[in-house]
């Protein structure tokens, strides 16, 4: 397969190296000094998209524009998604956005729903996040962290939005975003009473999960058309 990569920071790199690994070539790496050009996107099969908020949109709109299929895993955009959905259909394109390309993640997102699911019939339990990641991260909360909030509030009922701040409203749920190091990516979402508490965490030890599934999400994604989900490609 022939990927057009865009983006060759930490992300880029990494799926680069393992792209290469499983036999693909990379025609191309845009980065921000760089302009995706209809020929780049004319000798590719599929584009990958790890870059910065600011310009996520301008890049899946102009691959959806020259016909190539295009999966972005770049976070804090996603107020422009809608807009990019509207450009894939008129296009008639094939657009994947996901926060987190890793299986684990995206399992734990299934066990976030249930857990938030039958907690809404136990109020006495308090619902709150804890999101850490290392001090080069641009956007707060992480995007994984929005896509398990959103899971929440759509699961329980008690839940209607998530915050950022500190809060009393028992409807809200606190998001904390600590950045540490160089740690991956660790969520971890808390019921809490005044008897006990209830916590579920995912953990990532490297970027490696982020990479594979971003790649075999890649390979999947020239046969699908319109905007498609991870969990279509999962089959969750
Ligand atoms: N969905 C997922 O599974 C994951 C998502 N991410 C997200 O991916 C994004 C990138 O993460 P990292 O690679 O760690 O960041 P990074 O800062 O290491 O790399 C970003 C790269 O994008 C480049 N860039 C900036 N503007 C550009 C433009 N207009 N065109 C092309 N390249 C441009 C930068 O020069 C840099 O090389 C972030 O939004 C992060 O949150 C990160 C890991 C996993
Ligand atoms: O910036 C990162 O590193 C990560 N970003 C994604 C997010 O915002 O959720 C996914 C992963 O947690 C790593």
């Amino acid at each position: 397969m022939k990927i057009l990569l865009i983006g060759h920071g930490k992300m880029g790199q990494a799926i680069e190296a393992y792209a290469i690994q499983r036999g693909h070539s990379i025609v191309a790496i845009v980065d921000v000094q760089d302009s995706i050009t209809p020929i780049l996107t004319q000798q590719a099969d599929v584009a990958i998209e790890f870059t910065h908020p600011d310009s996520a949109f301008e890049n899946i709109k102009c691959c959806l524009e020259n016909n190539l299929p295009i999966l972005s895993g770049t976070t804090g955009w996603l107020d422009r998604k809608p807009e990019i959905e509207q450009i894939c259909k008129k296009n008639n394109g094939t657009f994947l956005y996901a926060s987190n390309f890793s299986i684990g993640v995206n399992l734990f997102f299934k066990v976030n729903r249930f857990l938030a699911k039958i907690m809404q019939q136990h109020d006495q339990y308090s619902p709150s996040m804890v999101e850490v990641h290392h001090t080069h991260k641009k956007d707060a909360p992480s995007g994984t962290a929005i896509t398990l909030a959103e899971g929440i509030i759509a699961e329980n009922k008690n839940i209607k939005s998530w915050t950022n701040q500190k809060t009393e409203n028992s409807g809200e749920l606190p998001i904390v975003s600590e950045r540490i190091g160089e740690i991956p990516g660790t969520h971890k979402v808390t019921y809490q009473s005044e008897v006990d508490q209830i916590s579920i965490e995912h953990e990532a030890y490297s970027r490696d999960g982020f990479v594979q599934g971003a790649v075999l999400v890649a390979e999947w994604l020239p046969a699908q058309k319109g905007v498609v989900k991870i969990d279509d490609f999962l089959k969750l």
